[in-house]
C-alpha cells in the first residue's frame, strides 16, 4: 500500500503555495482570534464554494464527505460518502493537542500532497494541508505552544525528529518523527540517560526487551539510536491517545468496551509472562489505543523502562513501579535494606495481575479503588449496582492481596466474565485486531 509514499513537502512552503492559489486573507489564518475550546482549524478551499472555516473542538469530531451528515459536505461524486474524519487527543494541558485525520474514502485523502490511505491516521501540524483531489483543499492550523525541552542529539539520516510532542514520562519525552525515505510518521522517544541510569539498569534496556517482541497488542520498534546522553527508540505512532485520555474523556467505559480491552490486555500479557518477562508498570497512561471511532478498538502495551526478564524463574526484589498501581508486596519492599529484600522472597509476574485488577476498576467506576481495613477490595459507588457480578468477582480476585491466590492469565481467560463470550472475543479478535492491525 501506497503510505505517504514521499517525504512531506516543507511545511512554509505548502502553506504559501495554497495561500497564493486561493488569495485568501491572511488574517483570517492568526489562530490567537480562536475562540474558547477551539483546538485548531481547517480553512476550506473549493472553487465550488466560497471560503470557510470548519473549527476543531476538544472532543468533537468533525467528517467531511458527500452525506449530508458531515460537519462539511462535498457535493463531488468523486467524494466518499464519509471521506475523513479529523479528531483530537488531549494529553495535558501544557501541551499541543494531537489532532489526527484518519482517511476513510476510497478515492483517497491527501496530506500535504501524499496519499494517506484508507483507514490510515496521520497527525495533523499547523500548516499541513489535506486534500480531496478534484474537490477541496482543508488548510490546518492551530496555536503552537513553544517546547522550551526540546532538546536532541540524534544525527542519524533516517529520520527527522519534530517538535510535535506527543507525551510526556519521568524518564523521557516522545515527539513524533518523520523517517524521510517514506514520510511515514512514528513516534520517538528520547530518553535522558542521566534520569535512567539510577533506576534502570542499562541504556537500552527497554529497546533490548522490546525488539525480543512480536505481538500485535505490544508497541513495534522501527529503530534505536544511542548518542552521548540520550537514547532514542523510534516506534508506531498509535494514533489514539492513551486509556487515560480515554477514560477522561469517557468518565467510565462501558462494561462491554472494557471486556474487549481486559481480552487484549491478557493477551499481550500472556505472551510476555510465557517469555518469563513482567511487566512492571502496568497503568492507564502505558495502554496506547490505535483509533477509538467505535467501541471495538486495539490496544497497544508500551513502556517496557522497568520490565524485567526473569532468568530461570528468578524472583524481583526492587521496588520499581507507579504506586497506585503497585501491589502490595512490592510496595512492602519500600524503604528495606538490601540484605532484608533479599531474605524476602521477592515477587513474581503476579504484580501485573495486580495492576490488571487495579486498571480494570478503574475503567468501570472512573474512580481509584477503595479497599476495606482488612484490605479488601470494596465496591461502593453507585456505578457498581450496574456492573455485572462476574467483572465485580474478577477484579477482587486480581486484587488478592496473597500474590498465590491471583489467577495466572489462562486462568483469568478462564473466568466466567470472558468464558460467556469466548467465541465472540476469539473471532472479534481474529477478525478485527489480527486482520485488521490498523484499527
Ligand atoms: N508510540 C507512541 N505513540 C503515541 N504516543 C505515545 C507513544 N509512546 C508513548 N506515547 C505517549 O507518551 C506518554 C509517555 O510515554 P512513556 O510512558 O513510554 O514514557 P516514560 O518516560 O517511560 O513514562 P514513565 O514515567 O511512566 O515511565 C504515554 O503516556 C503516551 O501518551
Amino acid at each position: 500500500m501506497e503510505f505517504l509514499s514521499r517525504a512531506i513537502l516543507t511545511r512554509s512552503e505548502s502553506t504559501q503555495i495554497l495561500c497564493e492559489m486561493s488569495q485568501i486573507d491572511e488574517s483570517t489564518l492568526d489562530i490567537q482570534q480562536t475562540e474558547d475550546g477551539v483546538l485548531g482549524r481547517l480553512f476550506v478551499f473549493s472553487s465550488t464554494s466560497p471560503q470557510t472555516a470548519i473549527s476543531i473542538k476538544k472532543y468533537e469530531d468533525v467528517t467531511v464527505g458527500r452525506g449530508n451528515a458531515n460537519t462539511y459536505q462535498l457535493i463531488q461524486s468523486t467524494a466518499s460518502y464519509r471521506h475523513f474524519r479529523v479528531y483530537s487527543v488531549l494529553v495535558d494541558d501544557d501541551m499541543d493537542p494531537l489532532v489526527y485525520c484518519q482517511d476513510l474514502s476510497s478515492n483517497g485523502t491527501f496530506l500535504n500532497h501524499c496519499l494517506i490511505g484508507k483507514g490510515n491516521v496521520v497527525l495533523l501540524s499547523d500548516g499541513d494541508i489535506l486534500d480531496v483531489r478534484h474537490c477541496a483543499s482543508f488548510l490546518y492550523q492551530q496555536k503552537n505552544i513553544t517546547d522550551d525541552d526540546y532538546h536532541h542529539e540524534y544525527d542519524g539520516e533516517e529520520f527527522s525528529i519534530t517538535h510535535r510532542l506527543l507525551g510526556t514520562g519521568g524518564f523521557s519525552r516522545i515527539y513524533m518523527a518523520i523517517e524521510n525515505k517514506t514520510g511515514r510518521q512514528y513516534a520517538c522517544k528520547i530518553i535522558e540517560k542521566r534520569k535512567v541510569s539510577s533506576s534502570r539498569f542499562y541504556d537500552d534496556h527497554e529497546v533490548s526487551i522490546l525488539k525480543k517482541l512480536n505481538h500485535p497488542n505490544i508497541v513495534h520498534v522501527a529503530m534505536d539510536y544511542n548518542s552521548e546522553s540520550q537514547f532514542f527508540i523510534f516506534e508506531e505512532l498509535v494514533t489514539g491517545g492513551d486509556l487515560f485520555s480515554y477514560l477522561t474523556k469517557m468518565g467510565t467505559v462501558p462494561e462491554v468496551t472494557c471486556l474487549f480491552i481486559m481480552y487484549q490486555l491478557l493477551q499481550a500479557l500472556g505472551y510476555l509472562h510465557s517469555q518469563n518477562i513482567a511487566h512492571r508498570d502496568l497503568k492507564l497512561e502505558n495502554i496506547l489505543i490505535v483509533s477509538s471511532s467505535d467501541s471495538v478498538f486495539r490496544i497497544i502495551l508500551t513502556d517496557f523502562g522497568v520490565a524485567r526478564c526473569m532468568e530461570n524463574g528468578k524472583r524481583m526484589s526492587t521496588f520499581v513501579g507507579t504506586m497506585e498501581y503497585t501491589a502490595p508486596e512490592v510496595r512492602d519492599l519500600k524503604g528495606r535494606s538490601r540484605r532484608c529484600k533479599e531474605l524476602n522472597m521477592g515477587y513474581g509476574k503476579e504484580v501485573d495481575i495486580w495492576s490488571l485488577g487495579i486498571i480494570m476498576y478503574l475503567l468501570l467506576s472512573g474512580n481509584s479503588p477503595v479497599f476495606s481495613t482488612d484490605g479488601n477490595i470494596v465496591f461502593e459507588d453507585a456505578i457498581w449496582k450496574t456492573i455485572s457480578r462476574q467483572a465485580k468477582d474478577l477484579i477482587s480476585s486480581f486484587l488478592q492481596k496473597i500474590p498465590t491466590e491471583r489467577p495466572t492469565v489462562e486462568e483469568a481467560l478462564q473466568h466466567p466474565w470472558f468464558f460467556r463470550h469466548k467465541s465472540r472475543l476469539d473471532k472479534l479478535y481474529r477478525t478485527r485486531i489480527l486482520k485488521r492491525p490498523s484499527l
